[in-house]
């Protein structure tokens, strides 16, 4: 059964599932990073030994009627029947969450059979879930690559959101003579990175603060999501980390001007000005889709190594013709560039900055942080030895 008590009552519970042999390598891994108390790994599997030896405390074996505990054989309809099976259970887990991650290898049996069911429980029990999925290596052949396919289709219909991450690419920039168990472990570093990114974003409590309302609103757009992060270099203009956050090589081919929503986590240090604040959602505008919902947060990190860094979560990314036409409509002209960004751009985020500033203008102490209130400035940690702190106006701190 699943435990979660966050020392923060009101901090949201967050699940994060791995499903089958992929996803459960992945919450392994990311059981080493420094996650918020608020966190809770579920390994699944139809496998029983693969989960014996999970480092995860929450194991859930699935299907041991249908398996037999020896996995679903690559055939996806046994992975589905797996957790049909053990839909009990599940429920139970999803229920308890406020938030649900899950993530999996698609293009074998208990990943992309189960993790399609379990995103249909969360639609049904009403809890957003992200799913956040490799696709086979082309070497794999093209059998596995097609019930890949076939299994992200059918997620796309249940989850909130879906990131993919193609073996192949990561394949792609990795030293051609790395062994393929390496290659999968570097594989799981970019998914830890992507589920510890997006747990810290919900958990934070930031000067401007990204709550479970704004993660919803942005991914309740549905569709393909992407995120990048992106920290800037000495005398680097916003413009260019604000691209390199929104090309990250590694998740898949897709259209960022098609996004309908994106959430922003930025961390900076004190010096951060109002019209840097304002540019970043300016620029962000103008790269994603018309009307698309940014929401921008903030948390100020005194000791932070670099002016500023970013991340970025795209959500309802879509095909590019399908909003070439949109802009169209839209506009009544072919080109369409985003237009009146202030209008779009939240108000009240804005001013939340502005008090800040003032007030510190004023009465300097109120923005005097004890260097041990804040951690290592990244946004993804790896060192399980580091705590994540939270930021000023955690008033449960
Ligand atoms: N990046 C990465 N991909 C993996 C890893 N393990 C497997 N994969 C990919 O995920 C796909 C599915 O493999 P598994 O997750 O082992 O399969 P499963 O979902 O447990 O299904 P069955 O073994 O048939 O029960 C494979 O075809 C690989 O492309 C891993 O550790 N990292």
């Amino acid at each position: 059964m699943l435990d979660i008590k966050p020392k923060h009552p009101q901090a949201p519970c967050i699940a994060v599932f791995g499903v089958g042999g992929c996803g459960c390598n992945t919450i392994n891994q990311l059981s080493q990073s420094s996650l918020s108390d608020n966190v809770v790994l579920i390994a699944v599997n139809t496998d029983a030994q693969s989960l014996a030896v999970s480092a995860c405390s929450s194991r859930l074996q699935i299907g041991t009627e249908v398996t037999k505990g020896l996995g679903a054989g690559a055939d996806p309809q046994k992975g589905y029947a797996a957790a049909q099976e053990s839909e009990e259970q599940l429920r139970e887990h999803i229920q308890q969450a406020d938030v649900i991650f899950i993530t999996g290898g698609m293009g074998g049996g208990t990943g992309t059979g189960a993790v399609p069911f379990i995103a249909s429980l969360a639609a049904e029990l009403n809890k957003p879930l992200v799913a956040v999925v490799t696709t086979p290596f082309s070497f794999e052949g093209l059998q596995r690559n097609q019930l890949a396919k076939e299994g992200i289709d059918n997620l796309m219909q249940h989850a909130s959101a879906v990131i993919v991450l193609p073996n192949d690419k990561l394949a792609k920039t990795l030293d051609k003579k790395i062994t393929l168990v390496n290659a999968f472990f570097e594989s799981n570093r970019i998914l830890q990175d992507v589920l510890a990114g997006l747990t810290t974003i919900i958990s934070q409590s930031g000067l401007i603060n990204i709550d479970l309302n704004d993660f919803i609103t942005v991914v309740s757009h549905r569709g393909r999501a992407a995120m990048g992060v992106a920290r800037q270099a000495a005398d680097e203009e916003l413009q260019h980390t604000i691209n390199k956050s929104l090309k990250n090589p590694l998740l898949e081919d897709i259209d960022l001007t098609s996004a309908k929503g994106a959430i922003v986590s930025v961390m900076a240090t004190e010096q951060i000005e109002l019209s840097q604040y304002h540019k970043i959602g300016e620029i962000l505008q103008q790269a994603l889709a018309d009307k698309a919902v940014v929401i921008i947060g903030l948390t100020i990190v005194p000791e932070l190594e670099s002016e500023l860094e970013l991340m970025v979560i795209a959500t309802g990314i879509g095909d590019k013709e399908a909003n070439k036409e949109e802009k169209e409509a839209a506009s009544g002209i072919g080109d369409t560039v985003a237009s009146n960004t202030d209008e779009r751009f939240g108000q009240s985020e804005l001013l939340n900055l502005h008090d800040f500033l003032a007030e510190k203008s004023q009465n300097p102490q109120t923005t005097s942080y004890s260097s041990s209130e804040f951690d290592t400035p990244t946004i993804t940690r790896r060192s399980p030895n580091r705590v994540f702190k939270r930021c000023l106006n955690d008033g449960a701190a």
